[in-house]
């Protein structure tokens, strides 16, 4: 499904037996189990093989599975491709992601095996940018294919494309995330952070994820269980929100009751894009299980 709740995407080792059985338990909205850089040279052919088998047998239940393929410039990506997709994968994701041309090229592949299979269209796709050529080219990667449901920021490697490395305050990403939020909207998909690294510094974390949600991006790749909680949190709307996203929509409705165009809830204007803005808060309410669709009718 293209447009679903993302606030967490959980990265996965695609050799770790273990984690392949048990990441879905600990509910991230999406599993990303990796086939790139967390597997070494000599693993790649088993992590496919695991991979493989796990997306043909584990029942992930509601949890969206995305494969992170290796790149179309090494000796594996094509295999990873064909796998994953034989394999019903949901999304694949392709790192490094330098232009619109690297989109359309796995898109071919994956239209290819999807033609044998019979199921053309079934696989989705999101590119992460991660050198400063990729950001630059963002806007046109975001646009490379229908398939695409989102793009996400890699910074590990953008960092060191760009001869600087990750600091706390996360300047050096300023530019890249604010060019991807801008690209995702532009072409009507999602936007992802990149991963924190650190897991001894579960404060860092939170304020870096509430500054990545003011920035607008739908949520965060994370590398580990613990970091669950807190995207999930900083991304669920509080009851205070909800209350007021409610007044929003009940007070806008019955102005349309009315005939009347602008009007004020709690001695503030509301129009147009406020409303859009308590629609959302609605709907991310009811993707975090607090509202009920039933609720929002009755307004
Ligand atoms: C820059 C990049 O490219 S990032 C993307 C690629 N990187 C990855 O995929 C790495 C993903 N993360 C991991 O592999 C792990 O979290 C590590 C290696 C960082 C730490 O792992 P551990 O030392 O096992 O952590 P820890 O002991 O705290 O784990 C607690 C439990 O959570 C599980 N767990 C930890 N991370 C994950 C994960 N990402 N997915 C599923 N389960 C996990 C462990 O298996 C363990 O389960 P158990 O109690 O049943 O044995
Ligand atoms: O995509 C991510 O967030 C992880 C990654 O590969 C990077 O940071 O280079
Ligand atoms: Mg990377």
């Amino acid at each position: 499904m293209k447009d679903r709740l993302r606030r967490t995407m959980m990265f996965l080792p695609g050799n770790n037996p273990g984690m392949l059985t048990d990441a879905h338990i600990y509910k991230p909205d999406s599993i990303m189990i990796d086939l790139e850089d967390a597997v070494s040279i000599n693993q790649k052919d088993a992590a496919r093989m695991l991979t493989f088998n796990a997306l043909k047998t584990i029942d992930y239940g509601d949890v969206e599975r995305v494969v992170r393929i290796n790149g179309l410039d090494t000796p594996y990506g094509r295999e990873d491709i064909r796998a994953v997709v034989t394999a019903g994968v949901d999304v694949i994701r392709l790192p490094k992601t330098d232009s619109a041309q690297d989109i359309i090229d796995v898109d071919e592949i994956i239209t290819e095996v999807e033609k044998e299979l019979g199921c053309v269209g079934r696989t989705l796709m999101m590119a992460a940018v991660e050198t400063a050529t990729g950001v630059l080219n963002a806007v046109e990667i975001a646009k490379a294919s229908p398939r695409m449901m989102g793009i996400a920021l890699g910074a590990e490697d953008y960092v060191t494309n760009l001869k600087t490395t990750r600091s706390s305050h996360g300047w050096e990403l300023f530019a890249a995330r604010s060019q991807i939020v801008l690209a995702a909207r532009n072409a009507g998909i999602a936007c992802f952070d990149t991963v924190n690294s650190n897991l001894n510094d579960m404060e860092q974390f939170r304020t870096e994820v509430q500054f990545i949600k003011d920035l607008g991006f739908d949520g965060k790749s994370v590398i580990h269980p613990k970091q669950i909680s807190v995207v999930n949190e900083i991304y669920t709307p509080t009851e205070k929100e909800i209350n007021s996203a409610i007044k929003v929509i009940s007070g806008a409705k019955e102005a349309e009751r009315k005939g009347s165009g602008v009007i004020t809830v709690d001695g503030k204007m509301v129009d147009g894009p406020i409303i859009v803005r308590a629609e959302r808060t609605l709907k991310l309410a009811i993707a975090s299980g607090i509202l009920s669709e039933e609720d929002i009718h009755e307004l």
